[in-house]
């Protein structure tokens, strides 16, 4: 077997496949290995007219003679101790300048010390647009050195996603910083897929439409200023059918959400970071407080259901709420992305961010070429404080204040919308209300508190006592 693959990929699941396919396509020989190798043989003869440029291998020693030196591979394994197991397994057969690059969604603390512990090459890639857009074109977020990122830049631009025909992949810093910015990518995705959530709540319940109704208005608002992948996917997954009942298929889902742990990271590492991110944080709670589902049924039994029927909304109030909420929830990753400036001086170049998820990606939004333009032109600044997306929340936080009221005085819960909305009237007050948790702290533990007239480490009367 000649040793001149270009590049290799392991694990041969739903993203490695489509990825391995997708590289394959624009011009670039692969060698694959997966752990269980009847997959990699099905792979194989499924490959069609790409299969002269793959090198199927069964054994891993097979499959590091198959590639081109210095190697370079591919890992499309679970995060985590797989990552660790298939690396440690992988070094011993390596040259001191083999790459390898890990596009699964690992933990960025993970590559991070994956790449502190050791002297060779190593890129952490975040890869996003599901199976559909590793095989055809995926958003790329890559972490590591730039000379190492270099090595395989033509393959990364060249299966991506193109925007008007600039490619949607980018090294975004070194070590961990491609794992980060992917991370707060799913972040703002569960928000995003939250607040799209409540909406169907308030349709459903609330205005009592069908699903095929509920498919028709997110199809309607995917033609405005919300056209994004996923209010494109949730009409067709309003439209869709159980296949083996012809129900709605929405009908016969269960209503507790899955999660695979970026979420969650996110909402954590905001929190050590202080950087508040109370839409996203809300939606990883909302798709915690879903799985409770004997509990949730036991309030029932007890309180009652809570939604009641209200219709006093009409469409363009809800997308109106929608358009906000999603501002709000954009601008709190953004913000959250900066923070990584001081915390690990990572210098995370936004605009790029923005214009790498413009396509390719599950969060891509017609919104995000004019989040690139602001965050560009407004370096620095909150999204939601720039020209352009302060006129679109001047016109829609009316909206968005509508909704969750209504919400909350009909039994909705929209933890989402409502948190992204207490984001923008916190930010956009000057003076809020913690002097009275300074003065209670003050009191029970005299920790101190700044005067207004600008005098530190003040008390109150009861530090004379
Ligand atoms: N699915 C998605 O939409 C997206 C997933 N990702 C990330 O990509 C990575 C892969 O996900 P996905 O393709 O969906 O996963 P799959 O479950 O479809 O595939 C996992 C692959 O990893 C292999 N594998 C599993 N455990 C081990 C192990 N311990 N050692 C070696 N190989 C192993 C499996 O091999 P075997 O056939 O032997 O089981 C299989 O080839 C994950 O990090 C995921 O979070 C990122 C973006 C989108
Ligand atoms: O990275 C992704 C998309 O960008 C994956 O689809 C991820 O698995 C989604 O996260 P979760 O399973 O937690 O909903």
């Amino acid at each position: 077997m000649p040793a001149d693959a270009r590049i290799g990929l392991i694990g041969l699941g739903t993203m490695g496949t489509a990825l391995a396919l997708n590289i394959a396509e624009k011009g670039f020989d692969i060698a694959v290995f997966n752990r269980t190798t009847q997959v990699t043989r099905d792979f194989a003869a499924g490959a069609g007219d790409l299969a002269p440029r793959i090198t199927p291998t069964e054994t891993l020693e097979e499959f590091v003679a198959a590639l081109a030196k210095p190697r370079a591979i591919i890992l499309m394994v679970p995060a985590g101790d797989p990552v660790d197991d298939q690396i440690e397994a992988l070094r011993p057969l390596l040259d001191d300048d083999d790459l390898i690059i890990d596009a699964g969604n690992a933990n960025f603390h993970d590559t991070n010390r994956r790449v502190a512990a050791s002297d060779h090459p190593y890129l952490g890639v975040g890869v996003s647009g599901g199976e559909e857009g590793a095989r055809h074109g995926p958003s790329i977020m890559g972490g590591g050195a730039p000379e190492v990122w270099a090595r395989v830049e033509d393959i990364m631009l060249a299966i991506s996603a193109k925007y008007k025909g600039e490619p949607c992949a980018a090294l975004m810093g070194p070590a961990g910083a491609g794992h980060f910015v992917k991370m707060v990518h799913n972040g703002i995705e569960y928000a995003d897929m939250q607040m799209i959530a409540e909406i169907y709540g308030i349709l459903r319940d609330g205005h009592g439409l069908s699903e095929d109704e509920i498919g028709k208005v997110f199809e309607d608002w995917n033609t405005g200023p919300l056209e994004s992948y996923l209010i494109e996917i949730s009409g067709k997954v309003a439209r869709a059918r159980d296949v083996a009942t012809g129900k709605p298929l929405l009908s016969v889902i269960v209503d507790a959400a899955g999660q695979k742990g970026t979420g969650r990271w996110t909402a954590i590492e905001a929190l050590h970071l202080l950087t508040p991110i109370p839409a996203i944080s809300a939606a990883v709670d909302a798709r915690n407080i879903s799985s409770r589902l004997q509990e949730r049924a036991s309030g029932q039994d007890i309180f009652g259901a809570a939604p009641q029927r209200f219709d006093d909304l009409d469409l363009k109030t809800l997308e109106g709420a929608l358009i906000a909420g999603k501002i709000l929830a954009y601008a709190q990753g953004f913000v959250m992305i900066a923070a990584t400036g001081d915390v690990y001086g990572w210098d995370i170049d936004l605009p790029q961010v923005a214009r790498i998820w413009r396509e390719g990606c599950i969060i891509r939004s017609t919104m995000l070429d004019d989040m690139a333009a602001a965050l560009a032109d407004h370096a620095g600044d909150n999204l939601m404080r720039t020209p352009y997306f302060a006129d679109l929340m001047k016109t829609h936080h009316g909206a968005l204040r509508h909704v969750v009221a209504g919400a909350a005085l009909n039994g909705h819960a929209t933890p989402a919308l409502s948190s992204g909305l207490a984001y923008f009237d916190m930010m956009r007050t000057a003076r809020g209300t913690a002097n009275m948790i300074q003065g209670q702290r003050d009191f029970f533990g005299l920790h101190g508190f700044v005067h207004v007239n600008g005098a530190t480490d003040q008390h109150g009367p009861w530090a004379q006592d």
